[in-house]
């Protein structure tokens, strides 16, 4: 096909701006699909997905598209994930593009993403072409939301379409903007291939399925295939576009964007941002690719039945085949046995594992609270990474203990301004900028990862009714002053319980979580002492009393159904429940410190 019908493009929103919704009417506009396949949000595929409401992997759909000029384009939409957890994957897409499309819902204006979405499209060279969305509503306000475009995100928006997702207005106008002003692939069908890996994922039926953009040359069913960073070698067997099922096609040249399939077995054998060149005729050089992605917050993850370690380790296993981002490698704890230290990119990258470990794999689990990693300068010079508080060094090897400190950028109407910044200082924020683009408020600070992984952004939430919004960055490992926090119960320390926290504020949360634990931990046939520690100093401590009730003794007499379902019951509420010396502790006391309030 001729680049010069050929239009590469993705959406990038704020979350909930619209982005799936107005991805589904470019579709069905485009014929794509019918209007039964249209009522799932199709290209949110995982059931996860459909039920956050949120875009985890990205996916491409090719349309074509008859516009006024009479000529039918080659439309290569490519789907991006809207949460700053998957940020990393936006610019990957967006690798991939020419134009992007700048979704804004008009009835909010812009948000943290929304400008940290631009800016890394602009970074990569891609065109920005604002969209005003959801100009149905009542409270909807184009001029004011265009002026705020211009004015934070410094591009010209007196053009933008003003569009409605949901009730169709605006769609052709956005197609034919995006004829006429993302600019056509320019790649060299006669060069050697070229060909980035934007994404690959594993199909139970046909192996390794990879998203390639070709820039040169072209690429057939038979050809043999290397990939430039490995070296590893294939034969392809089918190469073809999404639409958005899949379609074979007879090649992909430059500037197409499809998939390639060449009975990979392994995930690791087609990275992505790897270059495919084939074997006997190969380029000299391979793409530049993509940063590789850093876990940010690590927990433990542990089967409640120690027998279900093999299991857990083989979910892992396969979860990883269709998301590099997750690591796990195995880790001992005293308190809860055997199981995984991972580590995700965010936290809601660790809810969406956890929940698919539970849900597609039927594992129980017991969770540690999550963490980050922190640097620890050793008295002997070495510096090593702590992913898991209890294993800190004693206090007379350290030398320093270094925090990661992100760059956050808040959104925030203004008069939830000054509850933000309340909460920024509480969280041991340090300003950065401030600035006012009429009723929104931009705030920047530099703030410890460790106090946003924790109920930041919940609390962000709550402090400003929703309205606002947040992006960040990691910016350097800077020295803090921290301490490790033990909790033990009847005199043992309980080392899945460790918490690295900044001095200042650790006697109060010791109290605080000891008092939480007790609240968590149920009432057993003796005493069971809960005390929080740091180092050898005791500085809470907290009783929860002994258990006297039968539970069997609220059942009358003869009522066996009633008796068995209370047993049932009993034995549901255990399953999370891990035995810690002779003490059982919930699953929620693991993670009691996420429900600790902040001095
Ligand atoms: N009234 C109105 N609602 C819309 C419009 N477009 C989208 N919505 C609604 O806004 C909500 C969010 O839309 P999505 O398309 O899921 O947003 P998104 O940006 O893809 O969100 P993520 O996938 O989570 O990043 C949904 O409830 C949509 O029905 C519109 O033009 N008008």
């Amino acid at each position: 096909m001729s680049q010069n019908l050929i239009r590469n493009f993705s959406i990038i929103a704020h979350i909930d701006h619209g982005k799936s919704t107005l991805a589904d009417r470019l579709i069905q506009h485009c014929g794509g699909l019918s209007e039964r396949e249209m009522e799932a949000q199709v290209l949110d595929s995982m059931d996860l997905e459909k039920e956050r409401g949120i875009t985890i992997k990205a996916q491409t759909a090719a349309l074509a598209y008859k516009a006024k000029d009479g000529q039918t384009y080659r439309l290569n939409l490519i789907d991006t994930p809207g949460h700053v957890d998957f940020s990393y994957e936006v610019s990957r897409s967006l690798s991939a593009c020419e134009g992007a499309l700048l979704v804004v819902d008009a009835s909010q204006g812009v948000e943290a993403q929304t400008v940290a979405n631009c800016y890394t499209a602009i970074d990569l060279g891609v065109e920005v072409i604002p969209v005003l969305n959801k100009i149905d509503l009542p409270a909807a306000d184009p001029d004011r939301v265009a002026g705020e475009i211009e004015d934070i995100v410094g591009i010209d928006a007196t053009d933008a379409v003003r569009a409605s997702a949901k009730t169709g207005i605006g769609i052709e106008e956005i197609l034919e903007v995006v004829v006429k002003q993302v600019p056509p692939p320019r790649g060299d069908e006669r060069a050697p291939l070229k060909a980035l890996i934007i994404d690959s994922w594993f199909d139970n039926y046909v192996g390794v399925v990879m998203l390639v953009r070709v820039v040169d040359g072209v690429l057939r069913p038979k050809d043999k295939i290397r990939f430039m960073a490995t070296g590893a070698q294939y034969l392809t067997e089918h190469v073809g576009v999404f639409t958005p099922k899949s379609v074979d096609q007879p090649q992909l040249s430059a500037g197409e964007v499809g998939f390639v399939i060449a009975g990979i077995k392994e995930l690791k054998s087609a990275q992505v941002g790897d270059t495919v060149t084939l074997v006997d005729n190969p380029a000299a050089e391979p793409l530049p690719g993509f940063k590789k992605v850093q876990s940010q917050v690590f927990a433990g993850l542990y089967p409640v039945e120690s027998h279900d370690f093999e299991a857990l380790r083989d979910a892992l296993t396969k979860l990883q085949l269709n998301d590099a981002a997750l690591q796990f490698e195995p880790e001992v704890s005293q308190a809860l046995g055997f199981g995984f230290r991972c580590g995700f990119l965010g936290l809601l990258h660790m809810d969406i594992v956890q929940e698919r470990l539970e849900r597609e794999y039927d594992m129980d689990l017991i969770t540690t609270a999550p963490t980050v990693v922190y640097e620890v300068v050793q008295k002997d010079g070495t510096i090593i990474n702590v992913e898991n508080p209890s294993k800190l060094p004693e206090p007379s090897k350290i030398e320093e203990i270094r925090e990661p400190i992100i760059t956050a950028t808040i959104f925030v109407p203004e008069e939830y301004v000054g509850n933000v910044i309340t909460l920024c200082n509480q969280k041991r924020g340090v300003q950065l900028d401030m600035q006012y683009h009429g009723r929104q408020v931009m705030l920047r600070y530099d703030l410890p990862m460790n106090e946003v992984v924790m109920d930041f952004f919940d609390k962000l939430k709550s402090t400003s009714r929703g309205y606002a919004s947040l992006d960040y960055e990691f910016k350097e490992f800077r020295a803090g002053d921290l301490v490790k926090l033990d909790i033990l119960v009847n005199s043992e320390k309980v080392d899945a319980l460790s918490l690295i926290v900044h001095r200042a504020s650790s006697v109060y949360r010791g109290r605080e979580l000891a008092a939480k634990m007790r609240e968590l931990i149920p009432r057993q046939m003796f005493d069971v002492a809960v005390q929080a520690a740091i180092g050898a100093n005791i500085i809470a401590r907290e009783n929860v009393k002994a258990m006297r009730k039968n539970v069997l003794a609220k059942c009358y007499g003869g009522d066996i159904t009633r008796k068995k379902k209370l047993l049932e019951k009993q034995k549901a509420g255990k399953r999370r429940m891990k035995q810690v010396g002779n003490v059982e502790i919930p699953q929620e006391a693991f993670l009691a410190i996420l429900q600790v309030s902040d001095k």
